[in-house]
Protein backbone atom coordinates (compact mmCIF):
# COMPACT_ATOMS: atom_id res chain seq x y z
CA UNK A 1 0.00 0.00 0.00
CA UNK A 2 2.29 2.58 0.77
CA UNK A 3 4.48 1.12 -2.78
CA UNK A 4 1.82 1.97 -4.32
CA UNK A 5 0.55 5.33 -2.92
CA UNK A 6 4.24 6.77 -4.19
CA UNK A 7 4.26 5.65 -7.07
CA UNK A 8 2.41 8.17 -9.44
CA UNK A 9 -1.03 7.20 -10.70
CA UNK A 10 -2.13 8.24 -13.93
CA UNK A 11 -6.14 8.75 -14.00
CA UNK A 12 -7.88 9.23 -17.54
CA UNK A 13 -11.72 10.39 -17.44
CA UNK A 14 -13.49 10.37 -20.68
CA UNK A 15 -17.40 11.38 -22.05
CA UNK A 16 -19.01 13.32 -23.78
CA UNK A 17 -19.96 16.84 -23.02
CA UNK A 18 -22.11 17.95 -19.48
CA UNK A 19 -20.92 14.83 -18.31
CA UNK A 20 -19.10 16.19 -15.52
CA UNK A 21 -15.44 15.30 -16.60
CA UNK A 22 -13.64 18.87 -15.54
CA UNK A 23 -15.60 19.17 -12.39
CA UNK A 24 -14.91 15.05 -10.94
CA UNK A 25 -11.38 15.46 -12.29
CA UNK A 26 -10.27 18.42 -10.45
CA UNK A 27 -12.11 17.53 -7.41
CA UNK A 28 -10.38 14.39 -6.99
CA UNK A 29 -7.18 15.10 -8.26
CA UNK A 30 -7.03 17.83 -5.51
CA UNK A 31 -8.61 15.46 -3.22
CA UNK A 32 -5.50 12.76 -4.06
CA UNK A 33 -2.90 15.75 -4.17
CA UNK A 34 -2.68 15.17 -8.21
CA UNK A 35 -2.48 17.05 -11.31
CA UNK A 36 -4.95 17.70 -13.38
CA UNK A 37 -5.06 17.97 -17.28
CA UNK A 38 -8.01 19.77 -19.35
CA UNK A 39 -7.34 18.40 -22.99
CA UNK A 40 -10.52 20.55 -23.92
CA UNK A 41 -9.15 23.74 -23.17
CA UNK A 42 -6.41 22.75 -25.55
CA UNK A 43 -8.40 22.09 -28.13
CA UNK A 44 -10.12 25.23 -27.21
CA UNK A 45 -7.01 27.02 -27.29
CA UNK A 46 -5.85 26.04 -30.53
CA UNK A 47 -9.82 26.92 -31.70
CA UNK A 48 -9.16 29.87 -30.51
CA UNK A 49 -5.99 31.07 -31.99
CA UNK A 50 -6.85 29.59 -35.50
CA UNK A 51 -10.23 32.09 -35.37
CA UNK A 52 -7.93 34.84 -34.40
CA UNK A 53 -5.62 34.48 -37.27
CA UNK A 54 -8.25 34.22 -39.89
CA UNK A 55 -7.78 30.95 -40.30
CA UNK A 56 -10.08 28.99 -42.45
CA UNK A 57 -11.77 26.07 -40.36
CA UNK A 58 -13.83 24.54 -43.22
CA UNK A 59 -10.43 23.89 -44.52
CA UNK A 60 -8.21 21.11 -42.72
CA UNK A 61 -5.14 21.69 -44.74
CA UNK A 62 -4.92 25.36 -44.00
CA UNK A 63 -5.33 24.49 -40.07
CA UNK A 64 -2.67 21.32 -40.33
CA UNK A 65 -0.29 24.03 -42.03
CA UNK A 66 -0.37 26.40 -39.50
CA UNK A 67 -0.67 23.58 -36.66
CA UNK A 68 2.82 24.37 -35.20
CA UNK A 69 2.42 27.97 -34.66
CA UNK A 70 0.90 29.18 -31.47
CA UNK A 71 2.64 28.39 -27.85
CA UNK A 72 0.04 26.79 -25.95
CA UNK A 73 0.90 25.87 -22.27
CA UNK A 74 -1.23 24.14 -19.74
CA UNK A 75 -1.22 24.79 -15.94
CA UNK A 76 -1.73 21.64 -13.82
CA UNK A 77 -2.77 22.55 -10.58
CA UNK A 78 -6.12 21.27 -10.00
CA UNK A 79 -6.66 24.65 -7.75
CA UNK A 80 -5.65 26.86 -10.08
CA UNK A 81 -6.02 25.48 -13.93
CA UNK A 82 -4.83 27.73 -16.19
CA UNK A 83 -4.06 28.15 -20.30
CA UNK A 84 -2.08 30.48 -22.30
CA UNK A 85 -1.73 30.71 -26.32
CA UNK A 86 1.80 32.50 -26.95
CA UNK A 87 1.58 33.74 -22.97
CA UNK A 88 -1.47 35.12 -23.09
CA UNK A 89 -4.02 33.83 -20.78
CA UNK A 90 -7.28 32.95 -22.60
CA UNK A 91 -9.07 30.92 -19.87
CA UNK A 92 -12.30 33.24 -20.90
CA UNK A 93 -11.93 33.63 -24.51
CA UNK A 94 -12.27 29.77 -25.21
CA UNK A 95 -15.27 29.75 -23.66
CA UNK A 96 -17.21 31.54 -25.81
CA UNK A 97 -19.57 30.26 -28.42
CA UNK A 98 -17.66 31.06 -31.29
CA UNK A 99 -15.00 28.82 -29.70
CA UNK A 100 -17.54 26.19 -28.98
CA UNK A 101 -19.17 25.82 -32.13
CA UNK A 102 -15.68 25.56 -34.34
CA UNK A 103 -13.29 23.29 -32.08
CA UNK A 104 -14.99 20.08 -33.03
CA UNK A 105 -14.01 21.00 -36.88
CA UNK A 106 -10.38 21.76 -35.34
CA UNK A 107 -9.63 18.96 -33.13
CA UNK A 108 -10.50 16.71 -36.13
CA UNK A 109 -7.57 17.53 -38.15
CA UNK A 110 -5.18 14.98 -37.51
CA UNK A 111 -1.83 17.18 -37.22
CA UNK A 112 -4.11 18.92 -35.00
CA UNK A 113 -4.61 15.76 -32.63
CA UNK A 114 -0.64 14.56 -33.28
CA UNK A 115 0.64 17.80 -31.88
CA UNK A 116 -1.86 18.29 -28.44
CA UNK A 117 -1.25 14.43 -28.24
CA UNK A 118 1.95 14.97 -27.99
CA UNK A 119 1.75 17.55 -25.52
CA UNK A 120 -0.43 15.80 -23.05
CA UNK A 121 2.17 12.73 -23.04
CA UNK A 122 4.84 15.10 -22.00
CA UNK A 123 2.73 16.81 -18.97
CA UNK A 124 1.84 13.01 -17.88
CA UNK A 125 4.69 12.26 -17.78
CA UNK A 126 6.15 15.30 -15.61
CA UNK A 127 3.55 14.97 -13.07
CA UNK A 128 5.33 13.66 -10.00
CA UNK A 129 2.68 12.19 -7.79
CA UNK A 130 0.78 11.32 -11.13
CA UNK A 131 -2.36 12.89 -12.85
CA UNK A 132 -6.08 13.23 -14.07
CA UNK A 133 -6.23 13.71 -17.17
CA UNK A 134 -9.61 14.52 -18.82
CA UNK A 135 -10.98 14.59 -22.48
CA UNK A 136 -12.33 12.54 -25.51
CA UNK A 137 -9.61 9.82 -26.49
CA UNK A 138 -7.19 9.89 -23.23
CA UNK A 139 -8.22 5.82 -22.52
CA UNK A 140 -8.27 5.10 -26.18
CA UNK A 141 -5.15 7.42 -27.27
CA UNK A 142 -3.59 9.54 -25.29
CA UNK A 143 -2.24 7.41 -22.14
CA UNK A 144 -3.79 3.72 -23.31
CA UNK A 145 -1.39 2.64 -20.13
CA UNK A 146 -3.51 4.65 -17.62
CA UNK A 147 -3.76 3.32 -14.01
CA UNK A 148 -7.86 3.51 -14.49
CA UNK A 149 -9.94 4.48 -17.16
CA UNK A 150 -13.10 6.08 -16.38
CA UNK A 151 -15.78 6.64 -18.94
CA UNK A 152 -18.62 9.27 -17.96
CA UNK A 153 -21.74 9.15 -19.13
CA UNK A 154 -25.23 11.27 -18.56
CA UNK A 155 -28.77 11.58 -20.07
CA UNK A 156 -28.70 14.13 -22.80
CA UNK A 157 -31.50 15.84 -20.97
CA UNK A 158 -29.65 16.11 -17.70
CA UNK A 159 -26.11 17.21 -19.42
CA UNK A 160 -28.21 20.08 -20.96
CA UNK A 161 -30.21 21.43 -17.87
CA UNK A 162 -26.15 21.62 -16.11
CA UNK A 163 -24.99 23.45 -19.30
CA UNK A 164 -27.76 25.74 -19.71
CA UNK A 165 -27.84 26.53 -15.94
CA UNK A 166 -23.95 27.24 -16.20
CA UNK A 167 -24.40 29.55 -19.56
CA UNK A 168 -27.14 32.01 -18.32
CA UNK A 169 -30.28 32.56 -20.03
CA UNK A 170 -29.54 29.63 -22.62
CA UNK A 171 -32.49 27.81 -23.74
CA UNK A 172 -32.29 24.08 -22.52
CA UNK A 173 -33.31 22.70 -26.04
CA UNK A 174 -31.17 24.66 -28.19
CA UNK A 175 -28.26 23.43 -25.97
CA UNK A 176 -29.25 19.84 -25.54
CA UNK A 177 -29.13 20.19 -29.59
CA UNK A 178 -25.70 21.52 -29.79
CA UNK A 179 -24.56 19.29 -27.18
CA UNK A 180 -25.54 16.43 -29.43
CA UNK A 181 -24.09 18.07 -32.54
CA UNK A 182 -21.08 18.20 -31.30
CA UNK A 183 -20.90 14.99 -29.80
CA UNK A 184 -21.81 13.25 -33.01
CA UNK A 185 -18.74 15.20 -34.19
CA UNK A 186 -16.65 14.06 -31.85
CA UNK A 187 -17.55 10.51 -32.07
CA UNK A 188 -17.55 10.03 -35.96
CA UNK A 189 -14.08 11.76 -36.64
CA UNK A 190 -11.42 9.56 -38.45
CA UNK A 191 -8.67 9.87 -35.79
CA UNK A 192 -9.00 9.30 -32.15
CA UNK A 193 -12.73 9.93 -31.76
CA UNK A 194 -14.63 9.91 -28.76
CA UNK A 195 -15.07 6.53 -27.30
CA UNK A 196 -14.75 4.23 -24.50
CA UNK A 197 -11.65 1.94 -23.95
CA UNK A 198 -12.46 -1.78 -23.54
CA UNK A 199 -10.53 -1.78 -20.41
CA UNK A 200 -13.08 1.86 -18.66
CA UNK A 201 -15.17 1.44 -16.27
CA UNK A 202 -18.26 3.78 -17.25
CA UNK A 203 -20.18 5.61 -14.73
CA UNK A 204 -23.84 6.84 -15.83
CA UNK A 205 -23.66 10.04 -13.80
CA UNK A 206 -27.43 11.44 -14.66
CA UNK A 207 -29.19 10.32 -11.11
CA UNK A 208 -25.94 11.21 -9.17
CA UNK A 209 -24.94 13.86 -7.50
CA UNK A 210 -21.24 15.35 -8.40
CA UNK A 211 -20.19 14.31 -4.90
CA UNK A 212 -21.34 10.98 -5.38
CA UNK A 213 -19.36 10.96 -8.74
CA UNK A 214 -16.33 11.97 -6.77
CA UNK A 215 -16.60 10.09 -3.99
CA UNK A 216 -16.82 6.98 -6.59
CA UNK A 217 -13.67 7.78 -8.49
CA UNK A 218 -11.62 7.96 -5.21
CA UNK A 219 -12.65 4.85 -3.98
CA UNK A 220 -11.67 3.32 -7.64
CA UNK A 221 -8.14 5.18 -7.46
CA UNK A 222 -7.78 3.85 -4.22
CA UNK A 223 -8.27 0.36 -4.76
CA UNK A 224 -6.09 0.61 -7.69
CA UNK A 225 -3.21 1.95 -5.89
CA UNK A 226 -4.12 -0.50 -2.77
CA UNK A 227 -3.74 -3.33 -5.53
CA UNK A 228 -0.32 -2.44 -6.88
N1 LIG B 1 -23.45 14.67 -11.21
C1 LIG B 1 -23.77 15.94 -11.41
N2 LIG B 1 -24.99 16.41 -11.04
C2 LIG B 1 -25.35 17.68 -11.26
N3 LIG B 1 -24.57 18.62 -11.86
C3 LIG B 1 -23.35 18.21 -12.25
C4 LIG B 1 -22.88 16.86 -12.05
N4 LIG B 1 -21.64 16.77 -12.56
C5 LIG B 1 -21.33 17.99 -13.05
N5 LIG B 1 -22.35 18.87 -12.85
C6 LIG B 1 -22.41 20.26 -13.28
O1 LIG B 1 -22.61 20.22 -14.69
C7 LIG B 1 -21.86 21.23 -15.34
C8 LIG B 1 -20.95 20.60 -16.40
O2 LIG B 1 -19.95 19.82 -15.73
P1 LIG B 1 -18.48 19.69 -16.30
O3 LIG B 1 -17.66 19.07 -15.21
O4 LIG B 1 -18.00 20.98 -16.87
O5 LIG B 1 -18.73 18.62 -17.47
P2 LIG B 1 -17.80 18.22 -18.71
O6 LIG B 1 -16.38 18.56 -18.34
O7 LIG B 1 -18.02 16.75 -18.87
O8 LIG B 1 -18.30 18.98 -19.89
C9 LIG B 1 -21.12 21.98 -14.24
O9 LIG B 1 -21.86 23.13 -13.91
C10 LIG B 1 -21.10 21.00 -13.08
O10 LIG B 1 -21.09 21.65 -11.84
N1 LIG C 1 -9.35 14.83 -25.67
C1 LIG C 1 -10.14 15.69 -26.30
C2 LIG C 1 -10.76 16.75 -25.60
C3 LIG C 1 -11.55 17.63 -26.31
N2 LIG C 1 -11.68 17.51 -27.64
C4 LIG C 1 -12.42 18.48 -28.45
O1 LIG C 1 -12.55 19.70 -27.72
C5 LIG C 1 -13.92 20.05 -27.59
C6 LIG C 1 -14.13 20.82 -26.30
O2 LIG C 1 -13.89 19.96 -25.21
P1 LIG C 1 -14.34 20.36 -23.75
O3 LIG C 1 -13.96 19.21 -22.88
O4 LIG C 1 -13.87 21.71 -23.40
O5 LIG C 1 -15.89 20.45 -23.93
P2 LIG C 1 -17.02 20.56 -22.87
O6 LIG C 1 -17.58 19.18 -22.82
O7 LIG C 1 -16.41 20.93 -21.54
O8 LIG C 1 -17.94 21.58 -23.39
C7 LIG C 1 -14.69 18.74 -27.75
O9 LIG C 1 -16.01 18.94 -28.20
C8 LIG C 1 -13.83 18.03 -28.80
O10 LIG C 1 -14.10 18.49 -30.11
C9 LIG C 1 -11.10 16.45 -28.30
O11 LIG C 1 -11.25 16.32 -29.51
N3 LIG C 1 -10.33 15.57 -27.63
Amino acid sequence: MENGAAQPVIVAIDGPSGTGKSSTSKAVAGRLGLSYLDTGAQYRAITWWMVNNGIDIEDPSAIAAVTDKPEIVSGTDPAHPTITVDGVDVAGPIRTQEVTSKVSAVSAVPEVRARITELQRSLAAAADQGIVVEGRDIGTTVLPDADLKIFLTASPEARAARRSGELKGADVNSTREALIKRDAADSSRKTSPLAKADDAVEVDTTALTLTQVIECVVTLVEEKRAAR
